[in-house]
């Protein structure tokens, strides 16, 4: 039998994970996820980092693991804030655990019929994500949202869905409040 070797790294202020796996999403990245066409487009000329994940991966095995950290950085387009893509898991059954390090905001869920949930997060807050619901982190605050995520190693990403009709649920700003409203586009 061969081992894996065990391995111990702390997570830096900034959020980055030492030797993990690098990926940056600009807005470019998030073409048709945002409400606001015009503000997108806008917001498109400074095209900036919407997130960035840190990754520590193995290979897709049952029983292993993965994990991640995620750098939300603050922002809205239009009225909405900043989001992460947002996912089924490829293996639907797979569920996941967030733990929330730095800043403010928190979690779209949804079900694949379309029922949606907002959990919010600040440091310390663990969600657990069951099998079958999509997720999406949201950064409601004025600083980056950090946060560790930690997933089977076969889970894997389906994000066409999502893609396609978003959340039944969005996150804004309305008079200087964050407010979970329906989405007018949101179709079933
Ligand atoms: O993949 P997205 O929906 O864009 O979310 C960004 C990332 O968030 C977390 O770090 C998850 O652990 C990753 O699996 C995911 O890739
Ligand atoms: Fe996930």
């Amino acid at each position: 039998m061969e081992y894996k070797a065990p391995l111990g790294v702390k997570i830096e202020e900034n959020g980055v994970i030492p030797g993990a796996k690098k990926l940056v999403r600009r807005l470019s990245d998030l073409k048709g996820y945002f409400q606001d066409e015009e503000a997108y487009e806008k917001l498109l000329r400074e095209n900036p980092v919407v997130y960035e994940v840190y990754a520590v991966e193995q290979e897709e095995k049952d029983g292993d693991l993965n994990f991640a950290t995620t750098v939300l950085y603050p922002g809205k387009v239009g009225k909405e804030f900043f989001f992460t893509k947002g996912h089924f898991h490829s293996k639907a059954d797979r569920a996941e655990i967030y733990y929330a390090i730095k800043g403010r905001g928190g979690m779209l869920l949804q079900t694949p019929e379309g029922k949606a949930e907002w959990v919010p997060m600040e440091p310390g807050t663990v969600v657990y994500v069951p099998p079958y619901w999509a997720h999406r982190t949201v950064n409601t605050g004025d600083e980056p949202f950090i946060f560790l995520a930690i997933y089977p190693a076969d889970a894997g990403h389906d994000y066409g869905s999502i893609k396609e009709k978003g959340f039944a649920k969005l996150v804004v700003e309305e008079n200087g409040e964050v407010k979970v409203v329906d989405n007018p586009k949101w179709k079933e």
